[in-house]
């Protein structure tokens, strides 16, 4: 069973009141596949996420790569296009 601190999980929004360099640190609820898959990141199995639009891949993806950053990990996202890029904040 993969544990996870507090620290690991910060919002995202970028826009408002939360923008950086205000971090607010939030709880991030995800549902059982993305936990499963999340912790699956975490011992380093490589993955492709697939599912139907809107079932929360690029949030999942975003919170795997600022959950690695939070320990320490380097991450980079990348993208096929360039506005896919941004929205993935790569
Ligand atoms: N665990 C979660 N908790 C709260 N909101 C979530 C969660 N998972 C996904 N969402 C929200 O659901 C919406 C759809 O998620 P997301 O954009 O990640 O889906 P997607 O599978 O990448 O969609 P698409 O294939 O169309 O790009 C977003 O607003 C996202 O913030």
């Amino acid at each position: 069973m993969t544990t996870f601190s507090l620290s690991d999980f910060i919002c995202f929004s970028t826009s408002g009141a939360f923008k950086p360099p205000f971090s607010v640190w939030c709880k991030i609820e995800l549902n059982s596949e993305q936990t499963h898959v999340l912790e699956m990141a975490l011992k380093g199995h490589s993955m492709v996420i697939l599912g139907q639009s809107g079932t929360g891949k690029s949030f999942l993806g975003k919170t795997i790569a600022k959950t690695l950053k939070n320990r320490g990990v380097a991450t980079q996202m990348t993208a096929t296009t360039g506005i896919a890029a941004l929205n993935e904040n790569g």
